[in-house]
């Protein structure tokens, strides 16, 4: 698994967007996953993504602070059950200013508090087309944090969907942070690498947080 011949460096993927290998150490690891197990129950909980076209997202997600809908924000979970969207709490964006601190350096760290979470789940077979984070009226830093299994993680660019891209491999405890230039590339999850989660965290899957500045 981690046993490494060689450990895993830090790269710059593009300006503004760095990939940190395993920052969440074990025991802030299993504190996420049980804070994620808690978010994930009813009321607005985990749900389905239903897009505008009529398709579904494979990930399923729960969102804190603001609920994210396709395409905007709302105080409730207005495409699930209705209910308020549980809070965002502040060891979260204690956690984002330290990320955003330690992969882009004290200068990015934005003014404003992290106020907004997505947390996606992802079984064996999920993934997540190329987008952009562009429902938020900020441009501080996202900053994505991953639990359980390895995945491809597919960083592109502003202008297209399409090429250039670089494919990164993001493993359980990885943090991966874009801003600046980088704060509104397309990325996506081609693909999930099902049964590579450390055994000792106990999650079958794989779990991304994206922590964001919602500018609401
Ligand atoms: O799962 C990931 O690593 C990326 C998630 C993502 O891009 C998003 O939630 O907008
Ligand atoms: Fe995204």
């Amino acid at each position: 698994m981690n046993a490494e011949l060689f450990p895993r460096s830090r790269a710059r993927i593009a300006p503004g967007a760095v990939h940190v290998p395993d920052w969440l150490d074990p025991a802030l690891q299993h504190r996420l996953l049980a804070a994620c197990r808690a978010w994930a129950r009813p009321p607005a909980g985990l749900r389905t993504v239903r897009t505008p076209g009529g398709g579904t997202m494979t990930a399923r997600q729960v969102c804190l602070g603001l609920h994210w809908y396709p395409y905007g924000y709302a105080r409730t979970a207005v495409d699930g059950d209705g209910a308020p969207v549980k809070p965002f709490p502040a060891w979260l964006d204690g956690l984002a200013r330290r990320a955003v601190a330690d992969a882009l350096g004290p200068e990015a760290v934005p003014e404003e508090a992290y106020d907004v979470a997505l947390i996606n789940f992802y079984d064996a077979d999920a993934h997540m087309g190329m987008h952009r984070d562009s429902d938020e009226r900020s441009d501080a830093p996202v900053v994505s944090l991953s639990l359980g299994d390895t995945c491809v993680f597919r960083f592109g660019n502003t202008e297209t969907r399409a090429r250039p891209w670089t494919d990164v491999e993001l493993r359980g405890g990885d943090l991966f942070v874009f801003g600046g230039p980088s704060r509104f590339a397309h990325h996506g999850v081609p693909r999930v690498h099902p049964g590579t989660a450390p055994p000792e965290l106990g999650l079958t899957g794989r779990l991304n947080i994206t922590l964001r500045v919602s500018g609401a």
